[in-house]
């Protein structure tokens, strides 16, 4: 019998957490071993499985991580910035693969994971769908078939919780984009347009989020020019195409070697 790798979820309690957990328990290439939720969170102490409102699963969330950590071969955080640059140090002490969803991070943030990256595998994608990190492909590919005559705006759309903006995915596009034209992103980024704002700026990149309801996550990336447009677009209906993505990089991390890595890697592409 081959071994299947344990798998622990952090932010078990969460909407991705929840669906990691349906996800890993579902696979027959891996194992829930562990399911961590802060200190005092009400599931702390109680059968995951139910407190998903299921049968019992065995699996006892806890707030102990790296107890957790420890007895497992990977871990996939969708948490929160803080909350992943410390699990990020656990992992490294568990030499646990760390796949990390968490969007949000600043620059300065995402440069505190290298000293763990020295120690175990870190995957990292602020969207681990296959489809997303085809069109990334894509925005690089047009983006570098094109010149500034075409203004480039990445739109996006999320449910009424998310936290963050513009979205992880928005900003790999945007990266994307740039790159594919030879720039950087920050030396073009235009966020957050409110009031008397001037005129668009020739080369500049935008971002636009919109943010209601239910939207699990939509990502446009307009290519606009004077009497035609083009519209790449990924809509997203249901967030196990995320936590599929994850569990196939936890599962891609277990031979490599420590360093950081993104789903292009684990996809291929
Ligand atoms: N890369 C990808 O493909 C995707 C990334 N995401 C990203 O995943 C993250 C989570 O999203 P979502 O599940 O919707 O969010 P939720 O708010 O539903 O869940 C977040 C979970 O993380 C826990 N958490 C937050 N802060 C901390 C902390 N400081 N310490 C310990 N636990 C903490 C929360 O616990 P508590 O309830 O106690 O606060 C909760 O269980 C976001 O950054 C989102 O953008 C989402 C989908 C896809
Ligand atoms: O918060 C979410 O929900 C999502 N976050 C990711 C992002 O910031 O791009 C990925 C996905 O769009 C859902």
């Amino acid at each position: 019998m081959t071994h299947k790798p344990g798998i622990v979820i952090t932010g078990a309690s969460g909407r991705m957490g929840q669906m990691l957990i349906k996800t890993v328990l579902e696979s027959d290439k891996a194992t829930l071993v562990g399911a961590v939720e802060r200190e005092g969170h009400a599931w702390v102490g109680r059968d995951v499985g139910e407190m998903m409102g299921g049968q019992p699963v065995g699996v006892t969330v806890t707030a102990d991580a790296l107890e957790a950590f420890s007895k497992a071969q990977a871990v996939i955080d969708f948490t929160a910035p803080e909350a992943t640059l410390a699990f990020s140090k656990l992992a490294a002490q568990a030499r646990a693969v760390h796949v990390i969803g968490t969007t949000g991070m600043t620059d300065e943030q995402i440069a505190q994971l290298e000293p763990a990256s020295r120690h175990a595998v870190i995957v990292r994608a602020g969207n681990m769908s296959l489809g997303v990190n085809l069109l990334v492909q894509l925005t690089k590919k047009v983006a570098a078939a094109l010149d500034e005559d075409f203004d480039i705006e990445v739109i996006e759309a999320h449910h009424h919780h998310k936290v963050d903006a513009p979205s992880g995915t928005a900003l790999m596009l945007g990266e994307a984009a740039a790159e594919g034209r030879g720039v950087k992103l920050a030396d073009v980024r235009d966020s957050g347009r409110d009031g008397i704002t001037g005129a668009r700026k020739r080369g500049d990149i935008g971002f636009t989020a919109i943010r209601g309801g239910d939207i699990v996550g939509e990502h446009d990336v307009l290519f606009a020019a004077a009497g035609e447009r083009i519209v790449l677009r990924h809509l997203a209906t249901d967030r196990g195409i995320f936590a599929r993505g994850a569990l196939k990089a936890a599962l891609w991390g277990q031979d490599k070697g420590p360093g950081q890595y993104d789903m292009v890697d684990v996809l291929g592409l």
